[in-house]
């Protein structure tokens, strides 16, 4: 898959190794297998069309930062990202290589999702240390980030940092309140909810209390993401880059972060919201299993109404029986993954399972009956 197109090896530039110490810098996963350098970050940048998510791309690939990034535009939406890219390219030509710019970024413009860009980007490996993707106004950021669990030899380069989610403050209340027909989930919603950070952008268009509603509105669908506001997109890099939103090292912060998450309010019938419980004691993998695929493969969890739960985006931090260390559980709609982190349950504490969804008719009691049946189930067989 890595293969590329022979011809152009010759012209590729020497590889840089990548020195450890730039790699503690990024914030790099640290795992090194013998013979493997280190896994690179990505960071999907969704939101809807016109948000400002060139714009965020365009600012860091023009200032002045220490840091190597690859960023991925998407040219979908009437050419706008091409076109803002190609201001900062010299001469106004077309590309779709890999282009240097002068702050050591690099750039290129694709017309799918990403993937191949990826797969040819790896052959420069060691000339960046981060990759950051724009996803088209309307795809669902769900899709691409998937690829990232499901690719297993792209897993071995790469990781999946964060989702962020840019929202027009202007525009934003109308996208993400716009009901579907066949109720289906709109767009903006989507990239809502799956957002590890949402940027409120152009905040100069609107007044003090339409902010205040938008920021209403994207804190009820989504109750874990932070959220920061903008104008032109300017942000700190440091708040973009590094989330380990879907890796063991956010362990302990996700633990302080899980515990004041609160469970959200519909501002629509049929909207999503977050949803948060905990439940004490231990669990087992398999009865945990079976917890999360009985909500997002089988969908036989219901609400009151018998409507079956539909679950975007899943994070907890729980307890299996035996294992001294905290588990986490990351889920992107129905793919999900548990992966050990670093952090022990100490002595005196007290075992519990903490998790939160994201989605739509979730129902909070019902989720823990589900929950505490099923972790009680073949326990008290076994
Ligand atoms: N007033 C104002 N305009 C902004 C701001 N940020 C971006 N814009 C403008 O909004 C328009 C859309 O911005 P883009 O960055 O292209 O948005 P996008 O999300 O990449 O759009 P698509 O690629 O079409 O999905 C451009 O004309 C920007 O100049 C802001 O904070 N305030």
């Amino acid at each position: 898959m890595m293969a590329q197109a022979p011809v152009e090896e010759e012209d590729c530039p020497e590889l840089i190794p990548i020195e450890d110490q730039d790699q503690q810098e990024a914030g790099g996963k640290g795992e090194v297998e013998p013979g493997h350098s280190l896994k690179i970050p990505v960071t999907i940048i969704t939101g809807y069309l016109g948000a400002g998510k060139t714009t965020l791309l365009n600012y860091i690939l023009t200032e002045q930062h220490s840091k190597r990034i690859a960023v991925i535009l998407n040219e979908f939406g009437e050419g706008s990202a091409l076109e803002k890219s190609l201001a900062i390219s010299q001469g106004g030509e077309l590309y779709e290589e890999w282009l240097e710019l002068r702050n050591g970024c690099l750039c290129c413009s694709v017309k799918d999702n990403g993937l191949k860009a990826i797969e040819n980007l790896m052959q420069k490996k060691g000339k960046f240390d981060y990759i950051l993707l724009e996803t088209t106004g309307l795809a669902d950021p769900g899709a691409v980030a998937s690829m990232f669990w499901v690719d297993a030899e792209l897993g071995s380069d790469i990781y999946l940092d964060g989702i962020v989610s840019v929202v027009d403050a202007k525009y934003g209340q109308q996208h993400l309140t716009e009901e579907k027909p066949d109720d289906l989930i709109n767009e903006a919603t989507r990239q809502v909810a799956l957002a590890d950070l949402i940027i409120i952008n152009k905040t100069d268009l609107i007044s003090q209390e339409e902010l205040y509603k938008i920021r209403t509105t994207v804190r009820s669908i989504n109750g874990l993401a932070k959220i920061l506001e903008t104008q032109r997109s300017r942000v700190d890099l440091a708040e973009v880059l590094d989330l380990h939103a879907f890796d063991s090292l956010s362990g302990k912060s996700l633990q302080k972060k899980l515990q004041h998450v609160q469970t959200t309010h519909r501002h629509l019938d049929k909207s999503i919201v977050t949803v948060t419980f905990e439940i004490v004691g231990n669990t087992t993998e398999e009865n945990l299993n079976e917890f999360i695929q009985n909500l997002l493969w089988e969908r036989s969890v219901k609400d009151k109404t018998g409507n079956p739960m539909e679950v975007i985006r899943l994070k907890g931090l729980v307890s299996i029986k035996d294992r001294s260390h905290q588990v986490i559980v990351q889920g992107v709609h129905e793919l999900y993954d548990l992966e050990e982190t670093m952090v022990n349950w100490k002595e005196d504490d007290e075992r519990t399972n903490r998790l939160v969804l994201i989605g739509r008719n979730l129902d909070k009691d019902i989720l823990k009956e589900v929950f505490i049946a099923t972790m009680t189930e073949k326990q008290e067989n076994s």
